[in-house]
């Protein structure tokens, strides 16, 4: 199969979807794969380790995309990209598409196959290939979070864990997941105090079992969540409802209660955000205030730590690469039905129900996609 590895355009991303290890196991399957020039440049990766593992370079951004059966990249397309998919290629890429009308409309318009990493299911219930990214961005979180703290940014001027006769602060994470815990491990290694608010039982048990008290699981309702915004110095929202657009936990009103200062974090911005007042930012320029409250809402985040991120995205990405080139992505996704949970978008169709409801547009049963 043709194969193609454009470089990420998306504002300071510098992941790329393939390391030249993945790009060589794919032509040990006996794929050709193009990868355009500079690609693997944010995260380490020079053209010359490319063509030494058998890539065929490509300049003209417009050949690296005609020429392919399947297209792999990190973010959504942009605008420029969209333009150059077609009927018969398949795109498989982090999507995120409840939180974006137009990029949906547009897919559907091109004729794409679009299968997200993020909607790709596994039998444990978990989502595999959103996992190795939730890590990094859960991780860099209270970075953000805690940098945002500091005076000069608008912050509270406060530092997590405090000193000796000075109180740490408090961090609060809404969602318990990935995100939340890999966030709520880094606040505790810095010694602040730490809460963690799910509406699943079953995570919080598990949570508790594992930092055997030394985080405190709450379980979320609206009166946990207005005793989270009056205490917290920092809030992370790492929900998620997976291929739907993320339920508005704090709304305006709530930031009235917070101290002017504190930080909200909005992980889950890439599905919209949990956060009445968050909007996408970039790192290009990552915070912004809204009635005092600093908000940071990036929704690549792994993209600042490309290096980590694109090995730990190959990693789980590269044997759902390799399966869907051995075997096209029809016959793949008709035997694995936690693949093909990644399919949004095929030949003009939507198939993700979540994504239908969040636009109230017509869904095409996978089934029926997949004849
Ligand atoms: N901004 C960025 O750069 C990145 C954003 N993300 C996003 O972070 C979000 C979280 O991802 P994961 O942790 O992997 O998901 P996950 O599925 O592992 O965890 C989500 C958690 O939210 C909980 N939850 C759902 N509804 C809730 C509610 N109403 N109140 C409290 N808890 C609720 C679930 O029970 C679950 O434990 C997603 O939107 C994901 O796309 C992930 C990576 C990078
Ligand atoms: C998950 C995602 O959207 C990201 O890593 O940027
Ligand atoms: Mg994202």
């Amino acid at each position: 199969m043709q194969i193609a590895v454009p470089k990420e355009i998306k504002n300071h991303e510098y992941r790329v979807a393939l390391t030249p290890a993945g790009v060589r196991e794919l032509i040990a399957h006996g794929h050709e794969v193009t990868v355009e020039c500079g690609a693997g440049e944010g995260s380490g990766y020079s053209d010359a380790e490319y063509q030494g593992v058998g890539a065929r370079l490509e300049s003209a951004v417009e050949r690296v995309f005609s020429s392919a059966e399947l297209i792999l990249k990190v973010k959504e397309p942009q605008p420029s990209e969209v333009a150059r998919l077609s009927k018969g290629q398949t795109l498989f890429t982090y999507l995120h598409l409840a939180a974006a009308r137009e990029l949906t409309e547009s897919l559907l318009a091109s004729g794409v196959t679009a299968i997200a990493y993020e909607t790709v299911t596994d039998a444990a219930g978990g989502l595999p290939l959103l996992a190795p990214m939730s890590r990094v961005a859960g991780r860099m979180a209270i970075q953000a979070g805690a940098h945002a703290l500091e005076k000069a940014q608008g912050g509270l001027g406060v530092l997590l864990p405090g000193v000796p006769g000075v109180a740490p602060a408090r961090v609060t994470v809404i969602g318990g997941g990935v995100v939340g815990e890999n966030a709520a491990r880094m606040a505790l290694g810095l010694g602040a105090e730490v809460v963690i608010l799910d509406t699943s039982l079953a995570r919080l048990e598990t949570l508790d079992h594992r930092y055997q008290g030394q985080i405190r699981t709450v379980y979320s309702t609206s009166e946990a969540l207005d005793e989270a915004v009056r205490h917290s110095a920092l809030i992370i929202g790492a929900v998620l409802v997976p291929g739907a657009a993320a339920p508005k936990l704090i709304r305006r009103e709530h930031l009235r209660n917070m101290t002017p200062g504190a930080v909200l974090v909005d992980v889950a911005i890439d599905q919209g955000g949990c956060f009445e007042t968050s909007r996408p930012t970039t790192h290009a320029d990552p915070i912004y205030l809204v009635d005092g409250i600093v908000h940071y809402c990036v929704a690549n985040m792994p993209g600042a730590v490309s290096r980590t991120s694109t090995q730990a995205l190959t990693s789980a990405t590269l044997p759902y690469v390799v399966r869907l080139a051995n075997g096209g992505f029809r016959k793949v996704l008709s035997e694995d039905r936690h693949f093909a949970g990644g399919l949004n978008v095929h030949d003009g169709h939507l198939i993700l129900p979540e994504v239908g409801e969040a636009f109230d547009m017509p869904v095409t049963p996978l089934n029926e996609a997949l004849r």
